[in-house]
């Protein structure tokens, strides 16, 4: 059985656990580990064995196969090649901080001398299959529009307002909590995407569509994300999407369909 430890006890990182839970996710917790330990609380009451973690070096003191960060780009920053330095696979939601190039190669060049596994989830997206194997044919045009509800958006407005247009990367740095979909899916294409980012206070759902110009394909996806009863910002799909690979990684063999 894998052991998984959690960066983040929020909404995402409560989806996992009750996964984990029910047999869902064939692994055992080993930490928990947040800035606001008491959120950790919780979520121990579900997994008693588990150790609340004060930094990383006790997490890692716990032993885990897999390190799930739920957390922040701040945490990416924080940890993220520490874990890998251990020797340790990491899944990553907040890809936000991978458009960070320096990061991303350093990254990228540990995790292969070791042997070791970073994931990024598709996360509140869908596609990111037919994105990456897009790549061969050349990608000409990537685009994400977000639309959201004010709220989750941290705004005001009557009336549909788009609060920016530009560059993934800036795109993650202004809305930390919102677009780190628009890092994934610039990862998965090998480009950055452009995006929009539209407050709506006439939609309920977290909307991504994104846009994907190749000689082999023209894509045209629209998710409309239901969002996390824990966490306006963050769609369910996110934790699912995030149970599904952790599903796939910890099980000891099968059929499974997708890539
Ligand atoms: N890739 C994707 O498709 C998606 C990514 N996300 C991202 O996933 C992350 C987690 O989302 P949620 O569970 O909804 O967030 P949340 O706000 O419910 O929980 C995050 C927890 O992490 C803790 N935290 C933040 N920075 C930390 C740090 N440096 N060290 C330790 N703990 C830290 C916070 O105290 C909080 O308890 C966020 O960055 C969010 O933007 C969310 C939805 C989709
Ligand atoms: O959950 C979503 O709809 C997207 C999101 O918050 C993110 O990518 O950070």
């Amino acid at each position: 059985m894998k052991k998984l430890a959690l960066i983040g006890c929020g909404a995402i990182a409560s989806e996992i656990v009750e996964a984990v839970n029910q047999g869902v996710i064939e692994a055992e917790i080993t930490a928990f580990m947040d800035l606001a330990p008491e959120k950790c609380l919780r979520l121990q009451q579900l997994a008693p064995r588990a150790r609340i973690a004060r930094n990383i070096e006790e997490l890692l003191e716990t032993r885990p196969d897999l390190v799930v960060e739920a957390a922040s780009q701040e945490a990416v920053r924080q940890y993220a090649l520490r874990v890998v330095e251990a020797g340790v696979d990491l899944v990553v939601l907040s890809a936000g901080a991978l458009l960070d190039k320096e990061l991303l190669e350093k990254l990228n060049r540990e995790a292969e001398q070791r042997g070791v596994h970073v994931y990024v989830p598709t996360g509140a997206l869908a596609g990111l299959d037919a994105v990456r194997a897009l790549r061969r044919a050349g990608i000409r045009r990537l685009l994400l529009r977000t639309v959201k509800p004010p709220k989750s958006l941290g705004v005001e407005v009557n009336e549909p307002r788009v609060l920016y247009r530009g560059p993934a990367s800036e795109a993650v740095r202004l809305y930390p909590f919102n677009v780190n979909v628009a890092a994934a899916l610039s990862l998965a294409a090998g480009m950055e995407a452009e995006v929009e980012i539209v407050a709506d206070p006439r939609i309920e759902r977290n909307t991504h569509i994104v846009i994907v110009e190749s000689k082999a394909s023209r894509l045209e996806i629209r998710v409309e994300n239901v969002p996390s009863p824990r966490n306006p910002r963050t769609s369910l799909l996110a934790a699912l999407s995030t149970i599904e690979l952790l599903r796939r990684i910890t099980r000891s063999g099968g059929v499974e369909v997708g890539s």
